[in-house]
């Protein structure tokens, strides 16, 4: 049985306006993500990855001319962030998805202790109740200790646990992680996956996971959307992605991985997607044109 939808995304084209000209940075794309589903979204640079999230967190700007529609059922109410007006959206945002930043010190306020950090986060007075057991969770001794201290206190693993508790706590429903191990070592990618993975399956979060690693993509996802210019080429359970990938430009994006003893090959530019999607096995998707 397929999980409940928490976002169905219905048709949806975005196009820039600028001094260039036109961009259609989205070209009609649908896609469901259910509830405790990992999705990843890959792609090369510029395939309207950064679009796609905008869309969801309702922070396109004013310059982005939507068609089609997303509905989020994370609240009481489904929600179209495209559509809401910016002050709901900004209030839907802070008590319904959790942003899970570039997993470094970085990401802290280096003015704020992380109990403020957690204040501000937080709702209700429950909020340091919340933050220690989100903190406990995550395997850090001593939470109320943690809490008083400022990022630079912090060793880089503390400071790692400190921002998934920060995404995830207070049991938001919808989780977005853009680039999160970019810059780490891979052991460190490693262990903030598993950590971040821990987190979301404990609050049945549905988390959407942009990035370009696909072998992070592999260690997390239940399932892997790929964007080409815009287009939605492939889309199915990671295995089968990964593994059986039906679209040339996935196969592309799989060769370019380095392994051991295999050169590196880079993606071939490939037919232009264009069209609707065909499903080749039950929930694995791919384009029609420049399909195998
Ligand atoms: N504000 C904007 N105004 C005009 N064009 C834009 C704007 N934002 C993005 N674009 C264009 O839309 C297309 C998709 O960009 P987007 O940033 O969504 O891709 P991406 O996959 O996130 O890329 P990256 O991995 O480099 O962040 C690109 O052609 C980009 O140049």
């Amino acid at each position: 049985m397929n999980p409940e939808p928490i976002v169905d995304i219905d048709s949806l084209t975005v196009k820039y306006h600028s001094r260039q000209g036109e961009v259609t940075a989205l070209r009609d794309v649908n896609l469901q993500i259910g509830r405790g589903e990992v999705q990843a979204i890959v792609g090369e640079s510029g395939s309207g990855k950064s679009t796609l999230l905008a869309s969801l967190l309702g922070l396109l700007p004013a310059s982005a001319a939507v068609e089609g529609s997303i509905s989020v059922r994370a609240g009481d109410q489904p929600f179209d962030p495209v559509r809401a007006p910016a002050k709901e959206a900004t209030r839907w945002r802070f008590r319904q998805v959790g942003y899970v930043p570039q997993l470094t010190q970085r990401s802290l306020v280096p003015v704020l202790t992380v109990g403020e950090h957690f204040r501000q986060f937080g709702f209700g007075s429950d909020w340091r109740a919340e933050a220690v057991r989100a903190l406990t969770d995550l395997g850090l001794r001593e939470p109320e200790s943690v809490l008083r201290r400022y990022p630079h206190e912090l060793s880089g693993g503390m400071a790692q646990r400190v921002c998934i508790a920060l995404a995830t706590f207070a049991g938001k429903p919808l989780l977005v992680a853009d680039e999160p191990t970019s810059g780490l070592d891979p052991l460190v990618t490693v262990r903030v996956a598993d950590l971040l993975l821990e987190s979301q399956r404990r609050t049945q979060a549905c988390l959407l996971l942009v990035t370009h690693n696909l072998q992070l993509a592999r260690r997390m996802a239940t399932r892997i959307a790929v964007f080409r210019s815009g287009v939605l080429v492939e889309h199915g359970p990671a295995t089968a992605v990964l593994e059986d990938p039906l679209h040339p430009y996935t196969r592309s994006l799989i060769a370019a991985v380095p392994r051991p003893g295999h050169p590196l090959a880079l993606p071939e530019p490939g037919p232009d997607p264009s069209g609707g999607l065909i499903e080749k096995a039950p929930g694995h998707f791919v384009a029609m044109v420049g399909a195998a």
